[in-house]
């Protein structure tokens, strides 16, 4: 039920339900899990205003072609590679920071392209990933409690109590930081930076070092593709630019309401803020305010599945989040842990598919594998997280479903926060460089050695 106005232009805009924008309020009726205490609500709605009169990030119709991509992914026809830090932060929003993020996510999907042969979906936790669930709302050190650090969309990490009081100020300088992100991000993809060529040499200076000796049979495969395509008179310079689409949780529906917006085009609200939004595993109560709200957008939208998810809740999660069964709509998230994703996934992959509303499904094999370090570190093995993907693709292949892409913890930097990879980064090898405020990250190197390792896979090696 929408109306349509002529415009002196000849353009046509659709004006929206007025039911619809209702119902974009209400989850504020509902449970909302992990938000912060606000010291003063009165000043999160005056906040609220200022973003609801700034201009959206994305455009909802590039969140309409990212659909159309992620309903390939869920055929088969493309697969999705969505990386970036667990907690995105304002201080680490540098040119240095954001290409070498972006440098690392594009050597990966080089690499993925191939050994999938399919077009690889690229995607950032980029230029929105500011807000973080929480096990507690509290930290203890030393005999001092302050709340936890919630993202620096909420509070700030240093353990003082000025700087862990929620301020609402952070809403607007994380739109701010993320309208930044998004401005270079979409410079370096479609201003020359993401050549193929560039890439492809990139890839190449990775392979000199001898540590990845394993990879060269693969690297060299690719190296022959790329001389083939070149003898071929491929034309490499439509490959000069890449789509590279947007990500984060959508947590704070205090950040996420305000930057939505009805499109002109359909009269239909979209959530601006980012192309793709997620809910995590802390707030996919089916009754909750999170899935309340994210049903009544029109982005692509995804949700995490630990291994409590029972099969009854993820058939709900469809009929509330994809009643109508739009392809690319949904994309189910599983962070099941290496050693439970083959048991605990079969079970829900064949009650989703039998009830034959189309899910892409997507493996993301951090959560599940996080351990405490016997020096203290909150880190995870390279191991376990290459064995859960393994354990991904097998419960897919057996079932004959479709594996539609990874969601990894990244950083393009020399991190040391993951333990393992061949420059074996040990427990005493953990305090070398562990900056994450929140979830360790996979390093530069780790990261391309995890899409040269998941090539194998793909292969049935
Ligand atoms: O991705 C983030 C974490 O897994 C989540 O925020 C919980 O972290 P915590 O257990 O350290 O609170
Ligand atoms: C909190 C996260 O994940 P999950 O909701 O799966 O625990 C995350 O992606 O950083
Ligand atoms: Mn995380």
């Amino acid at each position: 039920m929408t109306s349509q106005q002529g415009r002196s232009t000849g353009e046509v805009e659709v004006t929206p339900d007025p039911q619809v924008l209702a119902g974009l309020d209400h989850w504020r009726t509902l449970t909302v899990a992990q938000q912060p205490t606000w010291p003063d609500p009165d000043h999160v709605r005056r906040v609220g205003e200022r973003l609801a009169a700034l201009p959206p990030l994305v455009f909802a119709g590039e969140a309409d072609v990212l659909k159309s991509r992620l309903a390939a992914a869920g055929r088969g026809e493309a697969f999705l590679l969505q990386g970036g830090d667990c907690a995105e932060t304002f201080a680490e929003a540098t040119a240095d920071n954001i290409r070498n993020k972006i440098k690392t996510i594009l050597q990966m999907a080089v690499v993925l392209t191939y050994g999938a042969s399919l077009p690889v979906i690229k995607m950032g936790r980029m230029a929105g990933q500011y807000a973080k669930p929480r096990s507690a709302d509290s930290e203890t050190r030393d005999g001092v409690t302050l709340p936890a650090f919630r993202g620096d969309i909420v509070n700030a990490h240093e353990f003082t109590p000025e700087a862990r009081v929620p301020n609402p100020e952070r809403l607007q300088q994380a739109y701010h930081t993320s309208a930044a992100t998004l401005n270079l991000l979409r410079a370096f993809t479609t201003g020359g930076f993401a050549d193929l060529r560039r890439v492809h040499e990139w890839n190449r200076g990775f392979m000199a070092n001898p540590a990845y000796s394993r990879y060269e049979e693969t690297a060299a495969e690719i190296d022959r593709a790329i001389r083939f395509m070149a003898a071929c008179g491929a034309d490499f310079d439509a490959l000069r630019t890449v789509e590279f689409f947007s990500s984060h949780e959508a947590l704070l529906l205090d950040y996420e309401r305000p930057l939505t917006r009805i499109d002109s085009r359909t009269g239909l609200p979209y959530d601006c803020s980012a192309h793709f939004l997620w809910i995590g595993e802390r707030t996919r109560q089916v009754d909750g305010a999170h899935v309340d709200f994210l049903s009544r957008v029109r982005n692509p939208v995804g949700v995490k599945l630990g291994p409590t998810t029972s099969a009854d809740d993820a058939l709900t999660l469809i009929d509330k989040l994809n009643p109508a069964g739009e392809p690319g709509r949904l994309t189910f998230i599983t962070r099941m842990g290496a050693g439970t994703v083959r048991d605990a996934l079969p079970a829900l992959v064949e009650k989703v598919t039998a009830a034959g509303s189309p899910v892409t499904w997507v493996c993301d094999p951090m959560h599940g594998n996080t351990i405490t370090s016997a020096s203290g570190y909150k880190t995870r093995r390279l191991t376990d997280v290459l064995d859960e993907v393994r354990g991904f693709f097998e419960v897919h292949r057996a079932l004959g479903t479709v594996p539609g892409g990874l969601h990894v913890e990244l950083t393009g930097d020399d991190v040391t926060e993951v333990l393992g990879g061949s420059e074996e980064i040990d427990d005493a090898g953990l305090a070398l460089r562990y900056e994450t405020l929140v979830d360790p990250r996979l390093n530069h190197q780790q990261s391309l050695e995890m899409a040269f390792q998941v090539v194998q896979l793909m292969r049935g090696a």
